[in-house]
């Protein structure tokens, strides 16, 4: 690094001190905080989405959210050259020099890792970071830090794109170094299109939907989800869907409202109630990447019928199945390419939802929580699914699988024009488009949903008895250092402390269908248990139990 480049990261880093006693760490989505004290953090993840993008030569983004957080909260987190999270590799860095304690300690660290990684730092080449941030009222001073963070790496620079869902940022990155159009229109084409597209191909007995059936009422969090919904449907004509709880009311960002509430509480969302009896309803996070459906059943007030992330996954995951088997009825004869269909769940999916998914036939996998590891596993498939319980999830198409639908749908459509196998190409590719390549959309979600009840001619009471969950629960338990519990097999069992484990499982065995697993949090100071059994009130005593047990052995009061 030569002399201009170090005074300048100095001058500019001397204007971001880090607050005193704060340790922060990159977590499972980033750094997250209380607004107040994070300028720092987010000044000096600018200069690593800039060094990012050197070493990689490609748009790196920074989005400026805490997703489902509490509207006093915000944080920040980086999309890497294909639009999905930071590679895990780089996390440390991250966490190094968020916690750089001084603008000389912050320089080291820098050059050090410059020369570690061999990040071409010669001042000539370009860098682009792309910008984005949610509604929260402290985005505006965080992004000027994030700006000024990235423009401290001379030559790299930072483009605002404004007040974006999280899904949004990292489908335009991905975009940007695809080297296809990739400004906020061209998210909301490409979405609009493939749903029509979508539309057009659904069997014309089946695409009557009537009454309470064809309107949605979407819960928007009071984020930005609702507003950017609205100027989507704009563009749809075929959709009658309500939003409520959008930024533009009055109410406050995830207070009583959003994804995160619905699938945890299982309650109405505020400006839900009785009067919503039957009608499909659905709730959006904090930043639009999570999305659970819902509907109040009659005569209750507040109780809802949650149609959750594994649901949304088996209705996806059904659809896939179907088209892939009218593509594979003529391709045993000519080119056949049995495409490899894979389903990603995290140790949180209820157990009804795996053997569902099993009994279908499908292949299933579990990886550890953290949309980066579902991710990473999915993309192993011609065509992964993965979807987390609590909304967020996505389907995967490999580069190779598409191309090979769109030879087929090309040859389809000159010989066997009409038929169900180039329909079914044709459905496979608009969903590609469709639904986010980068990572979980609950806008591009939505879509796929109501086209797929749509297609299959599904009310959402016919959709949520797909299969019926087995009735869980999940405690957390304040311990006195969490890190003490290690786990292993995607979660499912403790390794250390020793002992716990098989206390667990002596526990767990006294339960018809008892299933109990224990973990660290990656993003609150707990440790989170998770029991499932046949009854309620079992699945109730068997959590409450593991957390007793999980207070005896790492001390301290349970909650
Ligand atoms: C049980 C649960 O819902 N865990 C959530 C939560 O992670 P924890 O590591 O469990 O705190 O936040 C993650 C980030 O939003 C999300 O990916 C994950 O699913
Ligand atoms: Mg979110």
């Amino acid at each position: 690094m030569n002399k201009e480049q170090e005074s300048l990261l100095l001058n500019s880093s001397s204007r971001f001190l880090i607050p005193q006693g704060v340790k922060i760490s990159y977590g499972t989505a980033g750094f997250r905080e209380d607004a107040s004290i994070l300028s720092s953090t987010v000044y000096r993840v600018g200069i690593l989405a800039a060094l990012r993008s050197l070493q990689t030569q490609s748009v790196i983004g920074v989005m400026i959210t805490a997703s489902h957080n509490k509207v006093s909260d915000n944080g920040v987190k980086i999309a890497d050259p294909n639009g999905g999270m930071l590679s895990q590799h780089w996390e440390p860095f991250a966490d190094a020099i968020a916690n750089a304690p001084s603008p000389q300690q912050l320089l080291q660290l820098i050059n050090e890792f410059v020369e570690k990684e061999k990040i071409p730092f010669d001042g000539i080449r370009p860098a682009e970071i792309l910008l984005g941030r949610d509604t929260r009222p402290s985005g505006d001073a965080l992004l000027e830090a994030a700006r000024q963070g990235v423009t401290s790496i001379a030559g790299a620079v930072a483009s605002d794109m404004g007040i974006l869902t999280t899904p949004q940022l990292h489908w335009m990155v991905r975009a940007r170094n695809k080297g296809i159009k990739a400004s906020e229109q061209d998210y909301f084409d490409q979405l609009s299109s493939s749903f029509r597209c979508l539309m057009d191909l659904i069997p014309t007995e089946r695409s009557k939907f009537d009454g309470i059936n064809g309107k949605l009422v979407v819960d928007g969090a009071n984020g930005v989800g609702g507003a950017k919904l609205k100027i989507l449907h704009k563009l749809l004509n075929d959709l009658d869907i309500e939003v409520r709880n959008s930024s533009e009311d009055e109410g406050v960002l995830n207070d009583g409202v959003g994804a995160d509430f619905v699938q945890k509480e299982k309650v109405v969302p505020r400006g839900f109630g009785s009067k919503d009896a039957g009608i499909r309803c659905a709730s959006l996070d904090g930043d639009a990447d999570r999305l659970v459906y819902f509907y109040v059943p009659p005569e209750t007030n507040a109780q809802i019928d949650l149609v959750d992330g594994d649901k949304i996954l088996s209705l996806f995951a059904l659809f896939i199945r179907e088209q892939l088997s009218f593509l594979n009825e003529k391709e045993a004869i000519k080119n056949y390419h049995k495409a490899r269909l894979g389903i990603v769940q995290t140790a949180y999916a209820n157990g009804a939802s795996t053997n569902y998914l099993k009994h279908l036939g499908l292949e299933v996998n579990f990886t550890p929580t953290g949309v980066k590891y579902l991710h990473e596993k999915a993309a192993e498939f011609d065509i992964g699914i993965y979807f987390e319980a609590n909304g967020h999830g996505t389907i995967l198409f490999s580069e190779s699988f598409i191309e090979w639908l769109e030879v087929r749908s090309n040859e389809l459509s000159s010989g066997s024009k009409g038929s169900e196998a180039e329909k079914a190409a044709l459905r496979l590719l608009a969903v590609s488009k469709l639904i986010n390549q980068a990572v979980g959309d609950a806008l591009s979600g939505v879509l796929l949903v109501e086209v797929i009840l749509r297609h299959m001619g599904w009310s959402i009471h016919k959709w949520n008895e797909l299969y019926h969950d087995l009735p869980s629960r999940q405690l957390k338990v304040k311990v006195a250092d969490r890190t003490t519990v290690v786990t292993a097999n995607a979660e499912t069992v403790v390794v250390r402390p020793p002992g716990l484990q098989e206390v667990i499982n002596a526990e767990t065995a006294k339960y018809t269908q008892g299933r109990c697993f224990v973990r660290p949090s990656g993003t609150e100071d707990v440790v989170r248990v998770y029991a499932e059994a046949s009854t309620q009130e079992a699945a109730d005593t068997l959590a409450n139990s593991v957390a007793k047990l999980v207070d005896q052995f790492l001390g301290c009061n349970s909650s």
